[in-house]
């Protein structure tokens, strides 16, 4: 019996990458930079579970550092080590998609840092379609800063909140009483068929509740991908008779391709009960594929450095009950999709190695080479479950 996890940690990077600078991110350092605030604060970050596997010495790898509190230095469980993005982007679903074997070589389209941003020509069509009476903002901006800018003016005029950021995204703001969720959708849909042209990678719907100034997003978020552009090790996984199961946002990432069982959860906590069932369920040939998006969604893009220790106290704490419940045969991968340092200016991604730390029964703790792709994660789990190997990658196992 062979099976495969993945856990990615969502924007949790290591240490900018060598090309960091062409992306403005030279010193960009999510783990490091939260280590070393929180030694500073006076509390040090402990998370002795990832520590153990090899968290710390993957960071010292990555950036040539030994972050704050991470004293261990050898004896390390994991097969640890940290990969490099091939992929031209430093978003997530090139991220993710090429840690499934699918780099991103192609240029996504983006749209300019300008007010407007976006094209007339696209916003005169998308208005035409839908009949709304028109756009606010159209902008690069935060999203939980959008809402209570323009909130008010939303729910005064029915005008969209129009907005998008460094990633290959057009993201639509819209209360859900006054505007209507089901509307907002519609919108999303017509949006992604018009953005088609301009190769933008995703379009999503962002409701909103509130009211006077204090609007708060619900969870029902809605991402439009465009599909992968050639197979995935999910693709793999299921062509030869395995369960898939996309925990929070993956299945999205990938527009639902490869996947058998898409299980949502409201936060990270939620996500790790729904990780502890389905490694009771999970069978041979399976592939658990979480996504925990708080760390980038709540804690990297809000630049909330105590928010992020915090969520990796979290996580680190609950690693335990999940190591109890790995059989023999199973594989772990622990890894992110691209960085996102709360302490970096903006509140864009961060280009950075990410971590590819490997555990369970079977393997053997050992330091591994710097992948030159994220691929080579996808490639070794492809190898052992026995399926159809990537055509990017690796296996490092
Ligand atoms: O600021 P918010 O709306 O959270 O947007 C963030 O979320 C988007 C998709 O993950 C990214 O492109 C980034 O802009
Ligand atoms: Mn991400
Ligand atoms: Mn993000």
């Amino acid at each position: 019996m062979s099976r495969a996890f993945i856990l990615l940690l969502d924007s949790f990077g290591l240490g900018a990458l060598p090309d960091a600078d062409k992306y403005g991110d030279l010193d960009a350092n999510t783990f490091g930079h939260i280590a070393e605030w929180a030694a500073k604060e006076g509390k040090p970050m402990a998370l002795p579970n990832l520590e153990r596997l090899g968290l710390g010495a993957a960071g010292h790898k990555a950036s040539g550092e030994w972050a704050p509190g991470f004293s261990q230095r050898d004896g390390f469980t994991g097969a640890w080590g940290i990969a490099r993005e091939q992929s031209t982007g430093k978003d997530t679903q090139s991220g993710h998609w090429e840690i499934a074997g699918v780099p991103v070589l192609f240029d996504w389209g983006y749209f300019p840092k300008t007010v407007p941003s976006f094209p007339k020509e696209l916003t005169d069509k998308l208005q035409a379609l839908t009949g709304v009476p028109g756009w606010l903002a159209n902008c690069h901006a935060s999203g939980t800063t959008v809402i209570n800018d323009f909130g008010d003016e939303h729910v005064a005029t029915g005008k969209p909140i129009l907005y998008t950021s460094a990633d290959s995204v057009l993201q639509i703001a819209a209360h859900e009483e006054h505007f209507g969720l089901e509307r907002l959708y519609a919108v999303c849909e017509a949006a992604y068929e018009l953005v088609k042209p301009y190769n933008i990678g995703r379009v999503i719907a962002r409701p909103f509740t509130g009211a006077n100034g204090d609007y708060k997003r619900t969870s029902n978020r809605h991402d439009y991908a465009v599909p992968p552009v050639a197979p995935t090790l999910l693709d793999h996984v299921k062509d030869a008779g395995g369960d898939v199961f996309a925990l929070g946002k993956i299945s999205d990432i990938y527009a639902g391709q490869g996947v058998t069982r898409r299980i949502l959860g409201p936060d990270n906590m939620a996500l790790f009960d729904r990780l502890l069932e389905v490694a009771d369920e999970a069978g041979d040939k399976s592939l658990t594929f979480v996504n925990f998006v708080d760390f980038d969604m709540h804690f990297g893009h809000r630049r909330d450095v105590a928010g992020y220790a915090n969520a990796l106290h979290e996580l680190d704490a609950r690693l335990p009950a999940f190591m109890a419940k790995l059989k023999d045969g199973d594989l772990v991968v622990l890894t992110a999709d691209h960085g996102c340092d709360p302490t970096a200016p903006g509140s864009d991604h961060t280009r950075e190695y990410i971590p590819m730390i490997f555990f369970g029964p079977n393997v053997a703790p050992q330091e591994l080479p710097v992948a030159d792709t994220f691929s080579d994660i996808g490639a070794t789990l492809a190898k052992h479950l026995g399926v159809k190997p990537l055509s990017n990658g690796i296996a490092q196992l």
